[in-house]
């Protein structure tokens, strides 16, 4: 069965999304996300993104890491989605309603409101997710935040000189995080302004993590360190994230349709 797919980015983090709106598709087979982001053997991308109709919200998006494992949430396909669909919708994802707002050449996200206690994160025993006492070789002290997905930040003097490469794998699988975590590394780049990298669970290195983005902007406006609204530079470019204690986050940012195509369903599954 010849399927349709759109190929999209945010800031370089890259999407495969299948639009199963109006045409059902098979369900997702395991083995298939992970076989079709192949940078090699399949189309590539960082994250599967699939559309789906839903019984509480407009439609409903379900987000597959290019390992092949289905996650909450994902700020930067958020943007590719609503650039997609064109107008406001209220989205249902894994880690709850989102609200999408088109821009010129972008959107912006309402992204819901963070979460910060030890088991909402979640972490394997309670602790101050403010201040955690822990720390992996040069990293410590980090916060953990939960934006519809997991996230822990470290903030150091010089963001650009870790090797997040070396050091992400061990943190993402630490038995602290039962569901993996996404680990970000961000410092100050001037007044309310921070460089971000972000190793992402299940994909890794990627040129932009939208999640990362209003997990970190959150963290610095708590730690004191920044003010909303927070100008966050990824290696892939600039989101605009608003926070104010209490309230959602909202992220703005541009999103970009690559090109269409279609595959052999049979060939992935
Ligand atoms: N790796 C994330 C999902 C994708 C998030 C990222 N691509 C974004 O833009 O937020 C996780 O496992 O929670």
């Amino acid at each position: 069965m010849r399927v349709p797919f759109i190929k999209m980015h945010g800031l370089g983090n890259d999407f495969i999304v299948l639009d199963a709106r109006e045409t059902a598709l098979p369900a997702i087979p395991s083995n298939f996300a992970n076989r079709l982001a192949d940078r090699r053997e399949g189309i590539g991308c960082d994250q599967l993104i699939v559309l789906e109709p839903s019984d509480t919200c407009d439609f409903r998006m379900r987000i597959f890491n290019s390992d092949g494992s289905e996650v909450e949430a994902c700020g930067n396909a958020s943007r590719a989605v609503a650039l997609l669909h064109g107008q406001p919708a209220k989205v249902e994802t894994g880690g709850g309603a989102i609200t999408l707002e088109p821009a010129t050449g972008g959107a912006s996200v309402d992204m819901g409101s963070p979460k910060f206690e030890w088991d909402a994160i979640p972490l394997a025993y309670a602790m101050d997710t403010a201040n955690m006492p822990v720390g992996w070789d040069m990293l410590d002290a980090p916060m953990a935040v939960n934006v519809g997905n997991p996230h822990v930040i470290f903030f150091t003097d010089d963001a650009d000189a870790v090797d997040l490469a070396a050091i992400g794998p061990a943190i993402e699988t630490d038995p602290l995080f039962p569901e993996r975590i996404n680990v970000n590394v961000a410092s100050i780049a001037g007044d309310n302004h921070l460089t971000l990298h972000v190793w992402e669970r299940g994909a890794g290195l990627t040129r932009a993590c939208g999640t990362g983005a209003c997990a970190t902007a959150v963290a610095a406006i708590r730690k004191g360190i920044a003010k909303s609204p927070v100008t966050v530079t990824l290696p892939g470019g600039d989101l605009n994230i608003a926070w104010e204690q209490g309230g959602t986050i909202r992220m703005t940012g541009p999103a970009t349709e690559a090109f269409r195509g279609t595959f052999e369903w049979d060939d992935y599954s």
